[in-house]
């Protein structure tokens, strides 16, 4: 087996990296590719991500967003999770890969003292009952990687703040994310393990699943120049593509009726592809003006709290709305 660890933080270049070593690496041998991230989100490919995050909470706590590649639900990463990835030719093993990849794992997590971490389901690493890792593959032409979370020290406020859609009005056929009960793995090591940096939790994961005592022993896999500008397209095309991100989202409804002292609004959006495609608007009170310019303005626009304030901004909203405040009117329209 080669072996690679990233010495990126950036989620979405490591996930380019893994992209670029399944489509083009050398997979005679698989190769086993470790990254950790600073604090990401990451939806998987058929999930519509306004239906999977906070997307205030995530703005503001700039942790960064991008999709992958692999199917199943929205996992959050920070400097205290490890990613591993299993990147081979396909032998058609289809979901028995979650099995045949993860058994390395868990068996370096038992050597480690982590006694009692076991499979469980298709695709979660539990401990105490408690899950500590997700995992998803993705295959293609006849190769494919499988890879996985490992939470050790991960903030877990930020996962269950950062994951939490802040409201229910929204109707989505996206795959929905299975929210689990979640561990670290630091206090089920044995003390010699319980204080690690998360690079020496990475790397005695490494020796124990190569079978070596030193990483300088271990066939490394390194990236060169080509690869590398690979690299950079993938996360231009993909990781850090807006129409990747959210263009890829299955199209939603959303519904979002609201009392003011001055009446009842109700927006309904259609939006499809991330943007605004139809805007329909009933009210009991509005201004002296037809609400014609507002849904004008709001179709085809991103639908983000910042695109959509930037849409509105020409318009004097009290002239359509009567006393409504527009923050407020724009919050009910972002959800
Ligand atoms: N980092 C991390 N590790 C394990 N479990 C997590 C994590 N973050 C969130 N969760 C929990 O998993 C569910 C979602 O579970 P669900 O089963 O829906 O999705 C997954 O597990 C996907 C795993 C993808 C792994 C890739 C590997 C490299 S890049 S991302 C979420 O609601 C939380 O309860």
């Amino acid at each position: 087996m080669r072996y690679l660890a990233s010495s990126s933080h950036d989620i979405r270049t490591n996930l380019a990296i893994e992209t670029y070593l399944m489509e083009h690496a050398d997979l005679t041998e698989p190769i086993l590719y470790f990254y950790i991230n600073d604090p990401c989100i990451i939806v998987g490919r058929y999930q519509n991500v306004k239906a999977e995050i906070n997307q205030d909470y995530v703005d503001q706590h700039h942790i960064t967003l991008t999709r992958r590649t692999s199917g199943g639900g929205a996992v959050y990463d920070d400097l205290g999770n490890v990613s591993f990835s299993f990147i081979t030719k396909d032998d058609g093993d289809g979901f028995g890969n979650f099995k045949r990849f993860t058994a390395p794992v868990l068996k370096a997590l038992h050597a480690m003292g982590a006694t009692n971490a076991m499979m469980s389901g298709r695709n979660d690493l539990l401990i105490d009952g408690k899950k500590f890792s997700g995992n998803a593959m993705h295959v293609e032409n006849g190769r494919m990687f499988s890879h996985g979370t490992l939470m050790y020290d991960v903030d877990q406020t930020q996962i269950a703040q950062a994951l939490t859609v802040p409201t229910d009005k929204l109707a989505s056929k996206g795959i929905k994310s299975v929210r689990s009960r979640v561990t670290n793995l630091k206090p089920y090591m044995a003390p010699a393990y319980q204080h690690l940096t998360i690079e020496a939790f990475r790397d005695t994961l490494a020796r124990e699943i190569l079978g070596v005592a030193d990483l300088s022993q271990a066939k490394s896999y390194p990236l060169d120049d080509v690869a590398l500008a690979g690299v950079a397209e993938l996360n231009q095309r993909y990781f850090k593509n807006w129409n990747w991100i959210y263009g890829q989202s299955p199209a939603f409804t959303v519904k979002q009726r609201r009392h003011f002292d001055a009446g009842t609004v109700e927006f309904q959006l259609n939006v499809d592809a991330g943007r605004i495609k139809t805007v329909t608007i009933y009210g009991d009170f509005f201004g002296a003006k037809p609400i014609t310019p507002v849904i004008e303005r709001l179709t085809g626009v991103k639908y983000e709290r910042q695109a959509i304030t930037a849409a509105l901004a020409p318009l004097d909203l009290t002239a359509y709305f009567g006393h409504i405040n527009s923050a407020e009117l724009i919050d009910l329209i972002v959800a």
